[in-house]
């Protein structure tokens, strides 16, 4: 672990969900394609279940409420979230009992499929955001508190300045990664959906590599209030964890091709690219429309020569949305 962040870090309680450093590879033919050197962080094997970024989150929630004696994890999602599926899975080997608030539509593929073959309590709403969704969890925690349990509720994405630590602390293992292999990273890109892993890797780059530029690929509702809400989440999380007057500096694109979960070409031909050049496979929702995001800025040499992707995960999409993705190719 990097001294710095470990001394930083080191107060806040944390159960291990990841026994592993997950690997940086070099992705030699699509570097080849782009002009520059692509690597990938594979945030995709970090282990838990389908793995993915929201199991770094979720070793700093769950910690924190074993420490606060919670029995019951409520969280929120869609009906496919990636999120909602591992906080199942982890909650349940920790021994906690859980419940899944979710919106859309209930069709047995994906996550949602998993959810119900784990045997993880779902109720699902009709609601039009996850403001909305969030009412319905806390309705679902005083029910639960009525009856003399504990609930402790997770907000979309794991995205609170405790969940935001997992990336505060993966920017550690990054920057000592980068050193081993002798690289500096001139940008390091993710996707972006609640905000939490850009959040993480803004405050853990502004202490650890100023020099080094984190990236969010937009893949929902764009806009200044997506920009302001990352913003804020890492301003707050650079407090919480005491480091004052961090220079932070959020750099969002808009690659969500007009909404979320909206599979396009491009995405499609995306997911073959780098699966058949790379043997990397990518995701539908998330990594899909951020790594489009990452040749069309590489392409124009707007990323630097030396670019780090953190694949986040999210193979359930591909069990979501197969048919929507095969249509294009
Ligand atoms: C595979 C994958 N990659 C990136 C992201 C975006 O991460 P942030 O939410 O931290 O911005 C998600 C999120 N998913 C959410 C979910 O409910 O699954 C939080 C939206 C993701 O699942």
């Amino acid at each position: 672990m990097h001294p710095k962040v470990q001394s930083l870090l080191s107060k806040f309680p944390r159960v291990e969900l990841i026994p592993w450093e997950t690997p940086i590879q070099y992705l030699p033919n699509i570097s080849k394609l782009v002009g520059a050197d692509i690597y990938v962080k594979r945030d995709d094997l970090t282990g838990l279940g389908i793995g993915g970024n929201k199991i770094r989150k979720l070793e700093y929630l769950l910690g924190d409420a074993i420490i606060r004696k919670a029995d019951v994890i409520i969280t929120v999602g869609a009906v496919h979230s990636n999120h909602a599926f591992v906080t199942g899975l982890a909650a349940k080997k920790l021994g906690f009992d859980v419940v899944l608030v979710l919106r859309g539509k209930e069709e047995l593929r994906g996550n949602y499929l998993l959810d119900k073959i784990m045997g993880i309590e779902t109720r699902v709403y009709e609601a039009k955001d996850s403001f909305e969704l969030m009412k319905y969890a806390e309705e679902v925690a005083k029910e639960l508190e009525e009856k003399g349990r504990k609930p402790y509720i997770i907000p979309v994405g794991g995205a609170s300045p405790v969940g935001t630590l997992g990336y505060v602390r993966a920017s550690g293992e990054i920057a000592e990664q980068g050193n081993r292999i002798g690289v500096n990273f001139d940008s390091i890109v993710v996707a972006t959906g609640s905000g939490g892993t850009l959040a993480g890797l803004s405050v853990g780059l502004a202490i650890l590599r100023k020099e080094t530029r984190a990236i969010g690929m937009a893949v929902g509702k764009f806009g200044e209030t997506m920009v302001n809400k990352v913003e804020e989440l890492a301003k707050a999380t650079g407090e919480f964890i005491g480091v004052k007057n961090l220079k932070l500096k959020i750099e969002l694109y808009d690659y969500s091709f007009g909404e979320y979960g909206k599979i396009t070409r491009e995405v499609a031909e995306t997911i073959r690219l780098v699966g058949t050049k790379e043997g990397v496979i990518l995701d539908p929702v998330y990594t899909g429309k951020a790594f489009y995001g990452l040749l069309d800025l590489a392409k124009k040499g707007e990323l630097g020569e030396k670019i780090l992707f953190i694949h986040t995960g999210g193979i359930s999409g591909t069990f979501h949305y197969g048919d929507k993705i095969l249509s294009f190719l």
